[in-house]
């Protein structure tokens, strides 16, 4: 698996009053298993990015290649891109309808033309992997809680058995609670079965405790593509972007400041613990 953007550009309104180059110049290669934190301020062009990886979007310039593929070749078959690319949008719960959970969750592999034992099984291994116990299966998505309806919205995509999982704000509206279990069972994915994650949040501690790479958007540009050490060492420009670095980058520097030569490349607390014991030690 991998995904190239090659200098893509979306206008919304091309050519109309009202036209809004959305994305700019942008251009990234993602490779298998990696975990991406896709973060911005509002209105950076974040949703419409992710947008372009399943072809929902089409560029206004630029190319976009799956797998060496071009997605915007004619003969290219975009109804597949999107069983390969499973985008779980903002309160993806909201899009529940059916009157089981497990009746939900297979709608997605029904509709792709499945045969119903395969049907089925990828039904029970989705809800297995999110979270969801067999005693729910039969229970209407409208009875359960937020966090498990949009475990039930996110096993529905897996249900498609993705090569890609994007998700977009997927904590959004949670207790911490519902936040912490979203979060672990997206990584277990990751760490379980090498899924490719793309995570869209603005939340710099969820990105610093399970991403590698962070892509940050500004105004429709892609500015950093790095490893998050990286691209928490430029706190100062984040902050010029209405972005912040994870707390203990500013305690690891406000120490640095004061005399305690530590490093200051710590992104979670328990770096950031060990590094200052060691220090003292
Ligand atoms: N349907 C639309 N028509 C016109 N402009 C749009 C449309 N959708 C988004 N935009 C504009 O495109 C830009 C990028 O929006 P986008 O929703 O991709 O940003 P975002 O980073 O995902 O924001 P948020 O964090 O609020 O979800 C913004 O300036 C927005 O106003």
């Amino acid at each position: 698996m991998q995904i190239i953007f090659d200098k893509v550009n979306y206008l919304y309104g091309n050519g109309t009053a009202f036209e809004r180059h959305a994305i700019k110049n942008v251009s990234f290669s993602i490779e298998k298993g990696e975990f991406i934190g896709l973060i911005g301020h509002t209105g950076s062009g974040k949703s419409t990015l992710i947008q372009h990886m399943n072809g929902l979007v089409k560029a206004t310039s630029g190319h976009i290649y799956y797998n060496g593929e071009d997605i915007y070749d004619p003969k290219y078959n975009l109804r597949q891109l999107r069983s390969k690319v499973g985008l779980v949008f903002q309160y993806p719960e909201h899009q529940l309808f059916e009157t089981t959970v497990f009746k939900d969750v297979i709608f997605g592999p029904k509709n792709l033309g499945l045969d119903k034992l395969e049907c089925e099984l990828r039904s029970y291994e989705a809800l297995k992997m999110v979270g969801i116990s067999e005693d729910l299966l039969d229970a209407s998505p409208f009875e359960l809680s937020g966090g498990q309806k949009r475990r039930v919205a996110i096993a529905g995509v897996l249900a498609m058995k993705p090569e890609v999982l994007i998700l977009d704000e997927p904590t959004a509206g949670l207790d911490p609670k519902g936040r912490d279990d979203i979060l672990e069972q997206i990584n277990k994915l990751h760490q379980e079965s090498n899924m490719t994650i793309i995570l869209v949040t603005h939340s710099m501690e969820d990105v610093a405790n399970y991403a590698d790479r962070l892509f940050v958007m500004n105004k429709g540009e892609l500015v950093y593509q790095h490893h998050l050490k990286e691209v928490f060492s430029h706190y100062k420009e984040l902050e010029a972007m209405q972005l912040a670095a994870p707390q203990v980058t500013y305690v690891m520097n406000a120490l640095n400041n004061r005399g305690f030569k530590i490093p200051t490349d710590a992104t979670t607390v328990t770096e950031a613990k060990e590094a200052i014991l060691k220090h003292f030690s």
